[in-house]
């Protein structure tokens, strides 16, 4: 009896276990030569437990629907609505410099826990048109229940065992805290949804602050095509892909940019006199952004040498001939971009941090694949430009006003990725503040 029952729970398991396992990675691919991006690569391997966060994945649309809605997200992330943000980022940069002061001359602290704050405040505001207000110290608890669902999100997904909700309500220790944060996003979206019918949040003082009517949000509902498109549950989804999406790639590049820019005080001293000449005491505008040409070789350096999504993965369409094997149609690949981008096939002494590396002379023969941050094709990342302008101007507004150091060397880094990329040993630096 023992042994049919035993034999029962076996099989049960193995359907799980082959239901759970389908959609992970199958094969690994390290090839020497560049891959390009082809139509044959578009599809994402879809992650079936997440439900309503699977954001822009594949699952349950098809190519089409797929491509459209990219295109509507494109629409209101491109250069025009990017350049309507700058006085958000210069508010929110403006008030991580006052939070620094209080770092000033105390040795060194961990940038991470502060540049985590002035970016959920940037997004959102710029997202859903609501004063971020972190890094005066009052945490959102709308802003800690994404956080949470976005990381647990990733801890369920590698787990195959937790991707059916019962074994996960089951077994997991984490499952409460999962259920809370979709019911507390919920009413966060249902909220807003209301006020935003009736009108547009207001900032309680106007003290050298943006007059904010506009956010991806207003954007999205005010947008007849969007509305007539989505559903009120699909915007939300798309709202928190991009919150997801931008929170962990910019506060982790933010951090990194930091501690490179204190490790290397002579790219340090370049990037204060770029500032000093085109910026001045100023606030950052839309034409002096395009101008900060150093700084912008300094920050694809940045991603090159810390692809803050390192991994892309990819369902291939058809089969895919590479350098000395074939992939078969169907199968689940992991492009590895860190690896990419350190290839010393393309990269000289790829380890190291050069800016120097993007001069237009020196990126003159470079392939295009060997350069992926971004990741390439239809799955190309639409939130390049918001990301670079953030960093762009957080960079200036803090090295405008402090001096920054670090003990840590290159050598020191130890480098781990979740979603992310990110470094165990945290991105540890001192200032000191310039006198003006
Ligand atoms: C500067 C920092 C950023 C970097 C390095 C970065 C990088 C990437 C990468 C590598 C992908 C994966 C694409 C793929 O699988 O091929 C991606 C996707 C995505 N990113 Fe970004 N990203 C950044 C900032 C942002 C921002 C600020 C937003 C939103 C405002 C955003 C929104 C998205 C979205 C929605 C996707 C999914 C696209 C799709 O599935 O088609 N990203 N990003």
């Amino acid at each position: 009896m023992l042994n049919q029952e035993f034999l029962i729970i076996c099989i049960i398991i193995g359907i799980l276990l082959s239901y759970c396992l389908k959609p992970c990675y199958k094969f690994f691919v390290y090839q020497k030569t560049v891959i390009k991006f082809s139509k044959k690569l578009p599809g994402i391997p879809t992650l079936p437990f997440i439900g309503n966060l699977t954001f822009l994945l594949k699952n349950k649309k098809t190519d089409k629907t797929y491509r459209n809605d990219k295109k509507l997200i494109m629409s209101i992330i491109n250069s025009k609505y990017v350049f309507k943000f700058i006085d958000t980022f210069n508010y929110h940069a403006n008030v991580l410099v006052k939070v620094l002061e209080n770092k000033v001359d105390k040795g060194e602290f961990d940038v991470l826990n502060d540049m985590s704050h002035c970016i959920a405040d940037i997004v959102f505001e710029t997202l859903f048109g609501i004063p971020g207000k972190n890094q005066q110290g009052t945490i959102d608890k709308s802003v800690f229940h994404i956080e949470s669902l976005a990381e647990l999100g990733y801890q369920r997904g590698i787990n195959p065992l937790f991707h059916p909700d019962f074994l996960f309500k089951l077994f997991s220790k984490h499952s409460k805290q999962w259920y809370l944060a979709k019911t507390e996003i919920d009413l966060f979206f249902e909220n807003l949804f209301a006020a935003k019918t009736e009108s547009n949040s207001k900032r309680e003082d106007n003290e050298n602050k943006p007059q904010f009517n506009f956010s991806l949000f207003d954007q999205l509902f005010s947008s007849d095509e969007a509305t007539q498109k989505w559903t009120k549950d699909e915007i939300k989804t798309h709202l928190l892909t991009l919150y997801v999406t931008s929170h962990d790639t910019v506060h982790g590049l933010i951090s990194f940019s930091l501690l490179m820019i204190a490790m290397h005080q002579e790219v340090q001293d370049k990037i204060r006199e770029e500032v000093n000449e085109i910026v001045g005491d100023e606030l950052i505008n839309e034409n002096v952004l395009n101008n900060l040409t150093y700084i912008d070789m300094t920050l694809k350096e940045i991603i090159r040498l810390f692809p803050i999504t390192p991994l892309l993965g990819r369902v291939t369409n058809d089969d895919l001939k590479l350098t000395s094997y074939t992939l078969p149609k169907g199968c689940s690949i992991a492009l590895l971009a860190f690896g990419v981008q350190r290839n010393p096939n393309y990269w000289i002494e790829p380890d190291k941090f050069n800016p120097e590396r993007f001069t237009p002379e020196n990126s003159k023969n470079r392939p295009n694949y060997a350069y992926i941050p971004f990741s390439r094709g239809v799955r190309m990342c639409p939130g390049y430009k918001y990301g670079l302008a953030c960093l762009k101007i957080i960079i200036c507004h803090v090295i405008r006003n402090y001096e920054l150091s670090t003990s840590m060397k290159m050598s020191d880094l130890d480098l781990y990725m979740n979603i992310s990329i990110h470094n165990r040993t945290g991105y540890p630096i001192s200032i000191k503040k310039l006198k003006s």
